[in-house]
């Protein structure tokens, strides 16, 4: 943002007009929230203003209010005038009035208006101003933050001693990562970013690795069946079966795959999960596979292109040699669960693996993991408190040589050519056993089609995520699969 805001002022746009944008954007939204009150009868809009810009937005926004007739306190934090420079002027142009902050909040208040700290914030709130946070949150207004919620980094997402908990969020040109990831994301409420006169083609020279993942990132380079090709055009995935006991996680990822679009689904499955695995299956197909010689030679068929290895299949060193093979005959490979586990005691050697001698251009390797196995793997990333879940996740990356899809309510994936998404759709209705294998089928499915896999992962997490929002509440990760269809049709109609 701050380079953002350089380009465009250099380009002569003076940076005050750039703060009275962003001033009318939160009163414009302010009035949103106000709507069929009415100001006469209503309490106070309460601007709390700190000391440096985001304070500056929030006089400015107390000025359009005040002559919308709102009755409009400022609360102010440090001397504004000694600010100098966008401050005080913010401060000039506001002309009602004004009092220094303290814990002693107004009593009949209809909204706040926090422009406490943005992203300047760098330290914890502590002491009086905290008191202050707390008082707001406690209070029965409604809560409208500039920028940010105060108190959460907008780098990382973290709460820095205590942060506001808005009921709305006002963000300037583009969000940030402390939007999107938690908890600053569950701190925001609704999110409005607006347009405040910087350019798009700032982005230009900005040149952001990192994004919102949508349809807009992948959209047009996801692989979609041609009126002239047949099913081997859409790939084959395979996906590993676990033993007789534990075979449900695999055949969850590999209806999924089927229904997310790859042209065939094998399971691969020990010889004790043959029986139970044939009574289940139609569509999908079903191969004995016992042991690295076996696998050896199914890999000649080199149409076998995407495979997933994990849910369901065991720890061990069955796992290791399996994961080592497909990748060492070119093959995609997603790894889940006792996948990752599988490789705890010695991480680099599934690193060398996925690097295959660093011989490959494009990444092979999407690992999948929760936290708990991403600590199994990258543990000392795991514990750094200084770095964000979007940080940790692209050091995994640039350390493994794989995708990484570091899952979460706010789920980050990440490529080792630095680029990465932070997810914010689904529901916590997809916390529920057995969701993380369907994701993987997913996965699968676009890798088979090859799609690259940064794009393949990030369309396979906001594929799921959709899935859940379209089933709602009650869902099960059998319900998955099915909603897929809708998804796709979705997706198509974007596309055209
Ligand atoms: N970029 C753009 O394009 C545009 C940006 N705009 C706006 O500018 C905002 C960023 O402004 P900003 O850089 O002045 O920082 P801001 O968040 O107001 O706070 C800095 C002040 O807070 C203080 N302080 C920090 N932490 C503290 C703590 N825990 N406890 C106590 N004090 C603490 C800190 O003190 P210091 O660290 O210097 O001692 C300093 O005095 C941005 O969020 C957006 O709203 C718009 O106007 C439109 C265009
Ligand atoms: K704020």
């Amino acid at each position: 943002m701050a380079e953002a805001d350089r380009i465009t002022i250099e380009g002569g746009f003076a940076g005050f007009s750039l703060m009275i944008e962003a001033g009318r954007g939160v009163a414009d939204a302010a009035l949103a929230m106000l709507k069929g009150l009415a100001p006469a009868v209503s309490g106070d809009v309460v601007c709390l203003a700190g000391p440096g810009k985001n304070g500056g937005d929030a006089l400015v926004a107390a000025e359009f209010l005040r002559r919308a007739g709102w009755p409009v306190v400022v609360r102010q934090l440090g001397d504004p005038l000694s600010s100098g420079g966008d401050v005080a002027e913010a401060f000039r142009f506001y002309r009602g009035r004004s009092e220094p902050i303290t814990s002693d909040l107004p009593q009949r208040v209809t909204l706040f208006i926090d422009g406490l700290f943005g992203a300047g914030l760098s330290r914890p709130i502590q002491g009086e101003l905290a008191e202050i946070v707390e008082a707001v949150n406690k209070s029965s207004a409604r809560i409208l933050a500039i920028d940010l919620p105060s108190g959460i980094c907008g780098r990382t997402g973290a709460v820095l001693g205590t942060a506001v908990k808005a009921d709305r969020t006002v963000t300037f040109f583009r969000g940030k990562p402390g939007h999107l990831l938690d908890p600053g994301r569950s701190h925001c409420g609704v999110l409005d970013i607006v347009q405040i006169g910087i350019e798009d083609t700032v982005l230009q020279t900005i040149r952001p690795t990192c994004f919102r993942n949508g349809p807009a990132l992948w959209n047009d380079v996801r692989r979609r069946p041609q009126a002239s090709g047949h099913k081997y055009d859409r790939g084959h995935a395979v996906v590993f079966s676990g033993p007789a006991a534990r075979t449900g996680a695999a055949r969850l990822s590999a209806s999924a795959a089927l229904r997310a679009g790859a042209g065939l689904v094998t399971m691969f499955s020990p010889p004790s999960a043959l029986l139970v695995n044939a009574s289940h299956l139609t569509a999908i197909m079903l191969k004995r596979c016992e042991g690295a010689e076996d696998l050896f030679e199914h890999l000649k068929d080199d149409r076998l292109n995407a495979f997933v290895l994990g849910p369901g299949f065991g720890v061990g060193k069955a796992a290791r040699q399996y994961a080592e093979l497909v990748l060492g005959a070119g093959r995609l490979l997603v790894l889940d669960a006792d996948g990752l586990t599988s490789f705890a005691d010695d991480p680099n050697r599934l690193f060398a693996a996925s690097r295959n001698g660093d011989r490959e251009p494009r990444p092979r390797l999407v690992l999948t993991p929760h936290m708990g196995e991403f600590a199994r793997l990258f543990p000392d990333l795991a514990e750094d408190t200084t770095l964000s879940k979007l940080e940790k996740t692209k050091h995994a990356s640039e350390r493994s040589g794989a995708i990484v899809v570091l899952k979460g309510a706010d789920t980050v994936i990440a490529s080792p050519d630095g680029r990465a998404a932070i997810n914010d759709t689904g529901t916590p209705w997809l916390a529920t056993a057995g969701t993380g294998d369907v994701l993987t089928g997913i996965l699968a499915a676009q890798l088979a089609q090859r799609t690259p896999a940064f794009e393949a992962a990030c369309m396979s997490v906001w594929m799921h995520s959709r899935a859940a929002e379209l089933f709602g509440p009650g869902l099960i990760a059998e319900d998955l699969p099915g909603q897929l269809p809708t998804v796709l049709t979705e997706l198509e109609r974007l596309a055209t």
